[in-house]
This record gives C-alpha cells, sequence and structure tokens, in this order.
C-alpha cells in the first residue's frame, strides 16, 4: 500500500490548515492508501523531518505549504527513490505554478494519486546551497529585500524603498563563463532559472525544462517597459535587444560591484561571485 507522507507548515500563507486537513482526510478515505501527517515547527525541521522519514519510510512525501516548505521537502528526499508531491498552501507557490499544479485541493490531490513523476534538476550555488526554482543578483533580489524590510517599515516605506531602487537603477557588469564561452554583460539583473516562470507568473524563457540537466541564465540589459509587461502575460522575445537568455550546466559569474542574491526566494546578502552547478536529476518530482 503507498504511503504518503503530508508535510504540513502551519504557518504557510497565513492560513488555518483544518480545513484543507479534513480535505485530505475525506480524500484519503475508501483509497488504497496510507496517509501520515507532520507539521513543520520552524525550527531544525530538516532533521527533524529526516527522523520522520526514516521512521515513516513513506513512498510519497507531500509539501503542504509555499516555497519554503517544497525546498525543505526537496532537501530530505532528493537522492532518493521518495516522490515529492505538491499541495500549494503558501504566500509564494513558485514551484507550484511551474508545474501547473492546480490550486484546488482535491484536483491537486489527484495529481498527488496519479504520481506522474519526473527526475528533477537542482542547482548548487556556491557548493552550499540548493535552489529548485529561480534564484538571481541585482535587481529583483533587491525587490524582494525591500518587500521584506518593507513588511517591518509599512507598506509607504515599501513603496519608497522601490521607488528608490527604480530611481537610482544603476548597471552592473558580469562576467559570465558558461559551458562554451564567456561574455560580459552590463546588466541590471541575472537569474538562474531551472524553470522558465517566478511566482507571480512572469516568464524569463521558454526553453526551460526541469528534467533536461541545464538551466537557463537571463541577463535583464535594459528596463524595457513593454517587454516585461509582456512577460506577465506570458510571452518572452527571446530575440530582444533588451534581455538575453543562455542554456549551461554550469557557470561562474564574476560581478563588479556586490549585489543582492536570493535563492527561490530566500535572500541570501550581498555578492559580487558565484558558482551555479547542475545536480542532474537528483529529485523525484509528481507532475
Ligand atoms: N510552525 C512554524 N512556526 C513558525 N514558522 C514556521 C513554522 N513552520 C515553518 N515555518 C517557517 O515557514 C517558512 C516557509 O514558509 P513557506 O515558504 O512554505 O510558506 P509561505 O507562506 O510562502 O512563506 P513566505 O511568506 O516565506 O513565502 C520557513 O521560514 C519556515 O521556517
Amino acid at each position: 500500500m503507498n504511503k504518503i507522507l503530508f508535510v504540513i507548515n502551519p504557518i504557510s500563507g497565513d492560513k488555518d490548515k483544518t480545513d484543507l486537513i479534513n480535505q485530505i482526510d475525506e480524500w484519503a478515505e475508501g483509497l488504497d492508501i496510507s496517509i501520515e501527517k507532520w507539521e513543520t515547527t520552524g525550527k531544525d525541521d530538516d532533521q527533524k523531518l529526516k527522523d520522520c522519514i526514516e521512521k515513516l519510510k513513506p513512498q510519497t512525501v507531500v509539501a503542504v505549504g509555499g516555497d519554503g516548505t517544497v525546498m525543505l521537502c526537496a532537501m530530505v528526499v532528493k537522492g532518493t527513490e521518495i516522490a515529492l508531491g505538491l499541495l500549494p498552501a503558501g504566500s509564494a507557490n513558485g514551484m507550484a505554478t511551474e508545474l501547473e499544479i492546480p490550486q484546488d485541493v482535491k484536483e491537486a490531490l489527484a495529481v498527488v494519486l496519479k504520481g506522474n513523476t519526473i527526475q528533477a534538476d537542482m542547482l548548487l550555488f556556491n557548493d552550499a546551497d540548493y535552489g529548485l526554482h529561480i534564484s538571481d543578483v541585482g535587481l529583483n533580489a533587491g525587490l524582494v529585500k525591500e518587500f521584506e524590510e518593507g513588511e517591518r517599515r509599512g507598506f509607504l516605506g515599501y513603496a519608497k524603498g522601490v521607488t528608490n531602487q527604480l530611481m537610482n537603477l544603476e548597471q552592473f557588469q558580469a562576467t559570465i563563463e558558461l559551458d562554451d564561452k564567456t561574455v560580459v554583460e552590463d546588466c541590471h539583473m541575472v537569474a538562474f532559472a531551472n524553470a522558465r516562470r517566478y511566482g507571480t507568473g512572469a516568464v524569463l524563457n521558454t526553453i526551460g525544462k526541469l528534467d533536461d540537466g541545464l538551466f537557463e541564465i537571463y541577463v535583464l540589459r535594459e528596463l524595457s517597459v513593454a517587454g516585461l509587461a509582456a512577460q506577465f502575460f506570458d510571452h518572452v522575445d527571446e530575440s530582444a535587444s533588451y534581455c538575453q537568455v543562455y542554456q549551461t550546466s554550469q557557470v561562474k559569474i564574476k560581478l563588479n560591484r556586490p549585489q543582492t542574491f536570493q535563492i527561490d526566494g530566500e535572500l541570501m546578502g550581498e555578492i559580487d561571485e558565484v558558482n551555479v552547478k547542475i545536480e542532474a536529476g537528483c529529485l523525484r518530482l509528481i507532475i
């Protein structure tokens, strides 16, 4: 019998999960599966989840939360036979959006039950930190920082911070060593995309696949209002001059000035150098 472990983040998306848990229980009744539930605590969850999985030995783990919960589960099950499913319940559901997992609970559970999997790649930054979705240096990471600090300063503080960022926007120079060539770009942002789009829906490239052993480097050279607006509506013109997309299996980037860096929405401080490698096919992901 298939054993499914639901890893539930009680605080994700600022939503109470009682209804959601009831829906999971109702759904499981009458199915030839056994289910277990485990709640994240916000402290040492990676070790606690490892212990829980060791004890329960599930075939499938389902992340019930946002991108942070998906990442927690991915880190624990990567390199094993355990399949990872997603039940989107966060404020940011970037991976679920990328995988087109339905927002409706019953429909998302049906995807889990069907259990179609791919062997997804993960990105390894500076031989230390993993990313699954999209990470970047420059403009977007700066906006993530404003948003996080803005939550403490209130909406006006946030708006002021974003306005400051955009008014004082200055290009930086990135020397980008790809698999087959080195390029130098004057730009506002360099993104490392294992996927095609941000959780907001904005598309960065159309060639990205989670299981191709490659990732995409998206370089934003100029702020093109029309171009960026189109990207929010599912369209990216990869031949446009305001941006550039490269495909590679590893990259070394040096910046002429430190820039804010974020991995899958988590701020990593300022950097002027980053190495990224792909760990091909290490995650059994339900799509
Ligand atoms: N029981 C808990 N109490 C407090 N924090 C928790 C708890 N469980 C998990 N967390 C925190 O929740 C965060 C992950 O949240 P997740 O990304 O899944 O949801 P989210 O609503 O999208 O969050 P975010 O607003 O950060 O995007 C992690 O920082 C983790 O430490």
